[in-house]
């Protein structure tokens, strides 16, 4: 069979079963459809043929795209997916790939055979043909060394077991592509949500293992699939790509935008289904609070949404070190890991220098060094993350609250500060820190600014138009918008250093450490 003829009954193979119903949205689990097609197409000429023939660059590059867009389809993914999500996402090799493990097993077939005659005709080739781009020799000891693998001349000296080979080819090969198509994933800021330590060639990810062969399984899959690869269009992109022509506002609940954060974490039309979830997940989460009163009240409303067995609330002062540090032993003894710690607590308290302070610089430090102890891997942790909460005052003077603005200021430097240390990669640590502007809280009633309520005691007249001033410039944050700073922060992981600001005018902006991954 000639090689262009091959190509050809390879795609139009493809193109039968893919219309006859082994596509995934078809109905058939996309497991199983991939490995019919595998199958279908492993056992045709096509791959055999290939291992001898050269291919010009434009039928390797036809036969990429058309593998390519192969998986694509099987993943309901759109064209506009990311090609490491792609292969990744399935485990699969690429045609470059697929080829190279039949050329290496028809290399050992060859070299370990007792044939004298075929190890005579080995030899000779390999010292007449070696520069011949086209030889089947010159072009396996490319592959070897593509691989890292033992050159010919050795293979032909101390052959391994065929099992040997096998596991070494396929180590080989899983190592390289891994590698290859994971630099392209960190490249692109479409893919922050996929958790890189799932991707592996030979492995499906757990968006495909985890579903029924149902057509609503499918479905699903092929949806969760597109939050996972930044594909999924939210009415907000459609808002955006459609010049502001289309509404951003959430077709479910019609309260807010929809965006990823408003999607998966706050829309209250789909609260039961995420409270199934969460409860799966197990959300863990520790409050603590001078208050008790107000902890206490906080701590019933979490118990609804995530169990009462996945919460706890434990009474304490940022300002003591043994208080502080018993919320960190509790929180250890019930729930066994910690990962995320949020330093929080503040007050605006410009008549209380020694106070201001205590809450909100020192207790941030403090705060800040119990999470490196408690999270730490080289103290028997598992590494994560240390979200500072300071302000837009902790990155602006502010004339009339200078101290609030001194230990917001000294929470910024601190965080970039311990940011630094070389030593975090190892410990698996980052720290990040949140300046939020003006957000409608107990700390700052919004009512203060827009119903001409009385401003926070101590205020002059002149206090008070240099507050509504920079009010009317920032706008007032609702908790929600800050929350989806918050999770941002979380959830890009190369943003160790980050200093995020959120203000109603502007939205979420980096002011120092950008993540590599975010673009904004
Ligand atoms: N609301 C805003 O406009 C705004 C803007 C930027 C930053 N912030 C910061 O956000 C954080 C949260 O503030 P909020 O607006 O939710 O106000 P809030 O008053 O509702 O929350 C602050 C919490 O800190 C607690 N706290 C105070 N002293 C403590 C101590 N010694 N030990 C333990 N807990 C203590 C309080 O009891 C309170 O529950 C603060 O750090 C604040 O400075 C607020
Ligand atoms: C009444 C007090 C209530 C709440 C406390 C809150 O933390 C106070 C915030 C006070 C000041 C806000 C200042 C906002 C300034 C804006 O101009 C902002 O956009 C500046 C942001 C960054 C400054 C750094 C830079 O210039 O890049």
């Amino acid at each position: 069979m000639c090689k262009s003829h091959t190509h050809h009954t390879v795609q139009l193979l493809v193109s039968y079963t893919q219309e006859s119903g082994l596509h995934g949205t078809n109905g058939l689990n996309l497991q199983t459809s991939y490995k019919n097609l595998s199958e279908l197409r492993h056992s045709t000429a096509f791959c055999m043929a290939w291992r001898f023939y050269h291919l010009t660059r434009s039928k390797w590059t036809s036969s990429h795209a058309f593998h390519k867009k192969n998986l694509r389809n099987f993943q309901s993914m759109p064209a506009r997916t990311a090609t490491g999500a792609v292969y990744l996402i399935l485990g699969a090799l690429t045609i470059e790939a697929e080829i190279h493990k039949r050329q290496l097993s028809f290399l050992y077939n060859i070299v370990s055979c007792d044939n004298s005659t075929i190890l005579d005709l080995v030899d000779r080739q390999l010292i007449m043909n070696m520069d011949n781009q086209q030889s089947f020799f010159c072009k396996v000891a490319g592959t070897l060394a593509m691989y890292d693998l033992p050159s010919i001349d050795s293979l032909k000296q101390q052959p391994p077991s065929k099992l040997k080979w096998k596991l070494s080819v396929k180590m080989a090969l899983q190592k390289y592509w891994t590698k290859f198509f994971l630099e392209e994933i960190e490249s692109k800021t479409t893919l922050v949500h996929l958790d890189r330590t799932l991707l592996k060639i030979g492995s499906v990810h757990p968006v495909w293992t985890s579903l029924s062969s149902t057509i609503s399984d499918v479905k699903k899959g092929a949806v969760k699939n597109r939050l996972l690869t930044g594909t999924y269009l939210f009415e907000s992109n459609k808002h955006k790509f459609s010049g502001g022509k289309e509404s951003s506002l959430c077709r479910l609940c019609g309260t807010s935008n929809e965006d990823i954060t408003h999607f998966l974490l706050l829309c209250p039309a789909l609260h039961q289904q995420r409270k199934a979830l969460f409860s799966n997940l197990k959300a863990l989460v520790c409050l603590c609070d001078i208050d008790s009163e107000e902890g206490l009240k906080t701590l019933k409303r979490f118990q609804t949404t995530f169990g009462n067995e996945n919460v706890m609330f434990v009474k304490c002062d940022v300002t003591d070190h043994d208080s502080f540090e018993n919320v960190f032993k509790q929180a250890k003894r019930k729930f066994g890991v910690l990962d995320i710690v949020v330093n929080n607590a503040g007050l605006l308290a410009e008549d209380n220098m020694r106070k201001t302070m205590m809450v909100n610089s020192i207790g941030v430090i403090e705060g800040t060094q119990l999470a490196t102890h408690y999270l730490n891997k080289e103290s028997g942790g598992q590494g994560g993350v240390v979200v500072n909460i300071s302000s837009t005052a902790g990155l602006t003077p502010v004339f009339y609250m200078p101290i609030y603005v001194a230990s917001k200021y000294s929470i910024v430097g601190y965080t970039r500060s311990v940011s630094q240390n070389p030593a975090n990669k190892e410990r698996g640590m980052r720290y990040t820190c949140l300046c939020p502007a003006f957000t409608d809280t107990t700390m700052f009633d919004k009512k203060w600014s827009d119903e001409g309520e009385e401003p926070p005691p101590g205020f002059s007249e002149e206090e008070k138009k240099g507050a509504l001033h920079l009010i009317e410039a920032t706008g007032v944050n609702t908790v929600e918008e800050v929350v989806k700073g918050f999770m941002t922060l979380l959830e890009v992981d190369d943003n160790n250093g980050a200093v995020m600001t959120v203000t109603k005018k502007h939205g979420i902006q980096y002011r120092h450490g950008k993540p590599l991954s975010h673009k904004l």
